[in-house]
């Protein structure tokens, strides 16, 4: 069956708060998707409007060719959503969750475990224990195995990485390609800029409004400007003073150090040396690296900024 998405001019405001602004999207058959965004950027909303559980001010949406505001009934059938808080009852077992969720499909466990058994042997020696008791990543898999339970075309997964430990996140990631060789189409909406490589395309959003669809490799390809590393004895410090840098383009913390790009094209990293050694700063380093997917969000978000 054909599982795309499409998404074409889509707004919703909340009074005053336009949540999402014209965004429109194509989500192929069987692809890994990510939305990649800060919080409020508009990613809830969105899955919100696709799980017809809200409805749009204006634009089309479907899902395998069914409108969401008209189809509504049987577009549910086709989706597994898991929301970003915990959704799953606390004060009942793994067990009685996963049947639960099945019951209201009107299917059985057993008719579907071909579907969920990878991450059901992870959890199933925990099948006794209250869903409140397991650890953020066993609550993660479960609620995973329950959106998954009426064997879903679609799934949409709303920040499922968010408070999970490193190793949980990868195992999660893991996971997820298993579904997709299943030919699930599957859509993550993470504020994690370093998941948007695990997807095959992913869409970059903020303040309602797409900034840029691709490969995670196309949008890296597409950053235009020499990127620099700055290190320094005081971080903040040479932050404020790079501020003040006459030719500074951008600077922002990046981990340990600040990435800076210049307004000009013949930058000399000697000169920006200078001026912060003259500003007291010591042991300062300055490298020319490669943009990474967060270098790429934040150049597009000063240039969304601008236009706004
Ligand atoms: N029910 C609501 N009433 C008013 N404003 C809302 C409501 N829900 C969301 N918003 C606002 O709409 C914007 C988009 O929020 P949304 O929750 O969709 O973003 P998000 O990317 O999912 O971020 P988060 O992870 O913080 O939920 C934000 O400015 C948010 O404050």
């Amino acid at each position: 069956m054909d599982s795309h998405i499409s998404i074409e001019n889509l707004s919703k405001s909340y009074g005053e708060v336009l949540a999402l602004q014209g965004v429109s999207l194509e989500i192929k058959s069987g692809e890994l998707f990510g939305l990649i965004g800060p919080d409020g950027a508009g990613k809830t909303t969105l899955f919100r409007i696709l799980t017809t559980l809200l409805l749009p001010n204006t634009g089309n949406v479907s899902l395998c060719g069914y409108e969401v505001v008209k189809d509504y009934k049987y577009i549910r059938n086709l989706l597994g959503y898991m929301p970003g808080r915990f959704s799953l009852y606390q004060d009942l077992s793994v067990m009685e969750n996963l049947n639960f969720f099945a019951t209201v499909f009107n299917t059985r466990i057993e008719d579907n475990m071909d579907m969920i058994h990878d991450i059901w042997v992870q959890i199933e020696p925990f099948k006794d224990r209250l869903a409140g008791k397991l650890s953020g990543g066993m609550k993660q898999k479960l609620a995973l195995c329950c959106a998954l339970i009426h064997q879903p075309k679609i799934l949409l997964l709303d920040e499922p990485t968010t408070g999970v430990d490193a190793v949980s996140r990868s195992e999660f990631w893991q996971m997820l390609k298993g579904l997709k060789a299943k030919g699930i189409t599957i859509v993550v909406a993470t504020p994690y800029m370093d998941e948007a490589n695990l997807c095959e395309r992913v869409a970059l959003i903020q303040d309602g409004k797409i900034l840029q669809v691709d490969t995670p490799a196309g949008i890296v390809n597409q950053y235009e400007k020499d990127l620099y590393a700055i290190h320094t004895s005081d971080m903040y410090q040479a932050m404020l003073d790079i501020r003040e840098y006459p030719s500074v383009h951008s600077v922002f913390a990046f981990g340990q150090v600040l990435h800076y790009t210049d307004k000009r094209d013949a930058f000399e990293v000697a000169e920006l040396k200078e001026y912060l050694v003259n500003k007291g700063h010591e042991g300062v380093k300055i490298e020319k690296i490669q943009a990474v997917i967060e270098d790429c969000f934040m150049a597009l978000s000063q240039e969304n900024k601008l236009e706004q």
